[in-house]
C-alpha cells in the first residue's frame, strides 16, 4: 500500500531505549526472532503473511523532519539524538518464510540480525503487520477447507476494525485461499479478483422484487446473482428469480455465472427448497451463495446439513478473526555480538512456564518432508550452518517430552531450510511473488499437511523440534542462568538477614 511514512509506527519505549542506547554507545549486532506460540483457534498451523508490507516498512523506513520535530516536543529526547535520527536507515540483514507457507508454533517466521538500535525500532509494526496477515490468512484457508471445493468471497470491508485491517484483511484472506474480494482497492493494489452481488437496497429502491431483478439482470446477464432473501425466500425471491432466468433464456440470452443469494433464515432448509424449485425450472446449475454471520464452523455445519450451496460470501467473522482475535506473534532477543566478533553469544529468557523459555542463538529453520507422501514429517529449529544429509538416519525428539524420539530413516526424508534472506546490509534481496502467486503457494502448502492437522476439532499438533546442537545449548544456558539467578537470591536472602 501507499503508506504515508509510518516510521514513528513504533512504541515509545523502543525510542527511550535507541537513545539510552545512543548515548552510551554499543557496537553490538543482535539477532532477534519472530515467532509466535499458539495455532490460531486451537488448530494444527498457521498460514504466514504479510512479509510484502515488512519489506515495503523496512525499505522506506526513515525519519521526517516533522517526525524529529514531533519527537523534540515530547521533551524526552536530546539534540544530538534527534540529528542521528535525520540520517537513521536500515542497514541489517532479515531472513524470513515465505509469505503463504504453513508454519507452526516457536519456529522464526522473521529474524532481523541489526545492530540494536535499528532491530530495536522496528519490533512493533514487524510484528503488527506479519500478526495480522497471518492471523487472517490462517482464518481464511480454514473456512476455505471447510466449503470443500466452493469459492469463497471476502465480504469484511463494512465491518473490519479500520482501513488497514479492511484492505490488507482481504489481501490475507485471498492469500489464504478465497477465490476473491469485494474491496476494490485491495483488488486495485494487490491484482486479486473482485466479486460481488447486489444489496438489500437494491431490491428496496425499485416498486417491486421482480422489477429490481429484470433490471438488474439487463445490467449484468454474465454474473446474474440475484439476492432473494428481501421480502420472502421461497414465495417471492426464488419464484421471481426464475422467472427472469426464463425470460433471460427465452431471450437467448447464455445464463453463465447465474443465481441466487440468500443471506437469511435457516441456510440448509432454504438453499434445499431453493434448489429444488431451480431444479425442476432447469435451472439446476445456478450458482446458489450464501451469506449471514458465517464462519468455519458454521460452514462445516452446513456441508454435514446436506445445504445445497456452492459458493459462499464471508465477511465479519473472517476479516476480524472472530473467536480468536490475536495471533501473538513476538519478537525476542536470541544472541549478541560485538560487531567485530566472530561468533553471536546465545541469549535467553527464562519463566515459569517451559513452553516460553526463548530457543537462543542465530537459528535457521529446516523441514523435513516425507518422501514417500510429500507430507510435512517435522520442522527442525537449528543453529544456523548447520546441515542435515537427507541420506543419512536423523533422530528427532520433543524439545520439552524429551523421551518423545523418532528416528527418520536415511532416504526416506527430504530437506528444505524454510527463512530465505530479504534484506542484506539494509538492501533488499527478495522479490515479493504477486498475491496470486502467493494464494498457489499456500495452497501447495497446505497439501503438505494431512488432514489430521486440518481438521477443526484437535487437530494433530506437527513437531517443532530442536537440533541437537541447540537443544544442547538451551539446556546449557537455561542451567547457567538458573544457577546465576539461585545465586543471586541466595545473596540477597543473606544481606536481608544480616541487616535484621
Ligand atoms: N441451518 C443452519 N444451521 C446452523 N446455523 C444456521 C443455519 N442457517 C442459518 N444459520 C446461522 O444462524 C444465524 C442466523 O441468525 P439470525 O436468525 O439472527 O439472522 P438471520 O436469519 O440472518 O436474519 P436477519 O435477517 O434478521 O439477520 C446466522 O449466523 C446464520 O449463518
Ligand atoms: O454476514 P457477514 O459474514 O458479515 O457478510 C457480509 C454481510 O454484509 C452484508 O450485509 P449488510 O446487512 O451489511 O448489507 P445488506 O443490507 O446489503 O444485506 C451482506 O448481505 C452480508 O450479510
Ligand atoms: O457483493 C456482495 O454481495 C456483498 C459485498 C459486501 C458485503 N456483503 C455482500
Amino acid at each position: 500500500m501507499s503508506n504515508p511514512n509510518i516510521t514513528l509506527m513504533t512504541d515509545l519505549y523502543e525510542l527511550t531505549m535507541m537513545q539510552g542506547y545512543y548515548k552510551n554507545p554499543t557496537d553490538q549486532i543482535v539477532v532477534f526472532d519472530a515467532f509466535y506460540r499458539v495455532n490460531p483457534c486451537d488448530g494444527g498451523y498457521a498460514i504466514c503473511a504479510g512479509l510484502e508490507q515488512v519489506i515495503d516498512y523496512i525499505r522506506d523506513l526513515h525519519f521526517d523532519p516533522d517526525d524529529i520535530d514531533y519527537l523534540r516536543s515530547l521533551h524526552l529526547f536530546e539534540d544530538d539524538f534527534l540529528e542521528y535520527l535525520r540520517g537513521f536507515h536500515f542497514t541489517g540483514d532479515i531472513y524470513a518464510i515465505p509469505e503463504g507457507t504453513v508454519v507452526f508454533p516457536r519456529e522464526p517466521l522473521v529474524k532481523v540480525i541489526a545492530p540494536l538500535m535499528e532491530a530495536q525500532l522496528i519490533e512493533p509494526a514487524l510484528l503488527n503487520l506479519i500478526n495480522h496477515q497471518s492471523l487472517i490468512a490462517t482464518r481464511a484457508s480454514r473456512v476455505v477447507h471447510a466449503a470443500k471445493g466452493d469459492g469463497i468471497m471476502e465480504f469484511g470491508l463494512r465491518r473490519a476494525q479500520g482501513p488497514d485491517a479492511g484492505t490488507l484483511g482481504a489481501r490475507a484472506a485471498v492469500i489464504g485461499g478465497c477465490i476473491g474480494t469485494s474491496n476494490v482497492l485491495t483488488g486495485k493494489l494487490f491484482h486479486v479478483p473482485v466479486k460481488g452481488t447486489h444489496a438489500h437496497s437494491w431490491i428496496m429502491s425499485f416498486p417491486d422484487e421482480l422489477t429490481a431483478f429484470r433490471t438488474y439482470a439487463k445490467l449484468y446477464p454474465n454474473a446474474c446473482i440475484l439476492l432473494v432473501d428481501t421480502y420472502d425466500v421461497l414465495k417471492s425471491g426464488v419464484p421471481n428469480a426464475i422467472r427472469v432466468f426464463q425470460e433471460m433464456r427465452d431471450a437467448g440470452i447464455p445464463l453463465k455465472g447465474y443465481g441466487i443469494r440468500i443471506d437469511s433464515g435457516d441456510l440448509a432448509y432454504l438453499s434445499k427448497m431453493a434448489y429444488r424449485m431451480l431444479d425442476e425450472a432447469g435451472f439446476g446449475d445456478a450458482i446458489i451463495s450464501a451469506s449471514s454471520d458465517l464462519d468455519e464452523y458454521l460452514i462445516n455445519s452446513l456441508k454435514e446439513q446436506g445445504a445445497k450451496i456452492n459458493s459462499w460470501g464471508v465477511g465479519t467473522n473472517l476479516i476480524t478473526s472472530n473467536g480468536w482475535s490475536a495471533f501473538g506473534g513476538v519478537y525476542k532477543m536470541a544472541a549478541i555480538k560485538n560487531k567485530n566478533d566472530r561468533e553471536f553469544t546465545p541469549k535467553i529468557k527464562l519463566s515459569e512456564n517451559t513452553e516460553k523459555v526463548t530457543n537462543p542463538g542465530n537459528k535457521t529453520v529446516f523441514r523435513l518432508y516425507s518422501k514417500t507422501t510429500g507430507k510435512i514429517k517435522a520442522d527442525l529449529i537449528a543453529l544456523e550452518g548447520e546441515s542435515f544429509d537427507p541420506e543419512k538416519d536423523l533422530t528427532i525428539f520433543d524439545p520439552i517430552s524429551t523421551w518423545k524420539k523418532t528416528t527418520l530413516r536415511g532416504g526416506s526424508y527430504s530437506v528444505r531450510e524454510l527463512l530465505v534472506p530479504v534484506f542484506k546490509n539494509g538492501l533488499c534481496v527478495y522479490h515479493s511473488p504477486e498475491v496470486m502467486e502467493i494464494q498457489k503457494v499456500c495452497k501447495r502448502e497446505l497439501d503438505t499437511l494431512w488432514e489430521e492437522s486440518r481438521r477443526l476439532m484437535n487437530p494433530h499438533q506437527v513437531y517443532v523440534d530442536l537440533s541437537d546442537k541447540l537443544y544442547d545449548m538451551k539446556k546449557q544456558l537455561f542451567e547457567e542462568m538458573s544457577l546465576k539467578e539461585q545465586q543471586a537470591h541466595r545473596a540477597s536472602e543473606d544481606s536481608a538477614e544480616k541487616q535484621k
